[in-house]
């Protein structure tokens, strides 16, 4: 699987999105060890805060699922520049994917962007710092 379909079932993804809210819809596919693809869109609620974003989708359907090795993960929104992961998704990444994972962010204009959880979130509390 390459990046290009990686972020291709992204798209797809990303149809499903439920953003009555922000009107902003965004895609996310996960690739596992294992060849497997976990898409997830984002999913809001009236009460702002417990609005899922569709990376957070796509890692806790696959890690509910008993996937627990990531290859990549793909990102897309129809945004100005590739989508950037919020702070908490960066979060939910650093502790349960590999910190050198790729992560491609991409925008419907075609834009792409490769990096990697650590670069995503430099300095993350984890559980050795407890
Ligand atoms: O990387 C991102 C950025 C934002 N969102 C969602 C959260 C919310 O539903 C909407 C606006 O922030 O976009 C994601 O799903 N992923
Ligand atoms: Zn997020």
């Amino acid at each position: 699987m390459n990046d290009q379909k990686l972020i291709e079932c992204a798209r797809q993804a990303m149809k499903m999105a439920y953003v009555p809210y922000s009107h902003f819809q965004v895609g996310a596919a996960l690739l596992t060890k294992s060849g497997k693809v976990f898409t997830g869109c984002n999913i809001e609620n009236a009460a702002y805060s417990v609005c899922n974003c569709a990376e957070r989708t796509a890692l806790f359907k696959a890690f509910s699922e008993g996937e627990h090795d990531y290859e990549a993960l793909a990102v897309i929104a129809d945004s100005r520049r590739p989508v950037p992961p919020c702070g908490a998704c960066r979060q939910v990444l650093s502790e349960l994917c590999p910190s050198d994972m790729r992560v491609i962010l991409a925008n419907t204009k075609g834009i792409t962007e490769v990096t990697t959880v650590a670069k995503l979130l430099p300095g993350a509390f984890e559980s050795e710092d407890m």
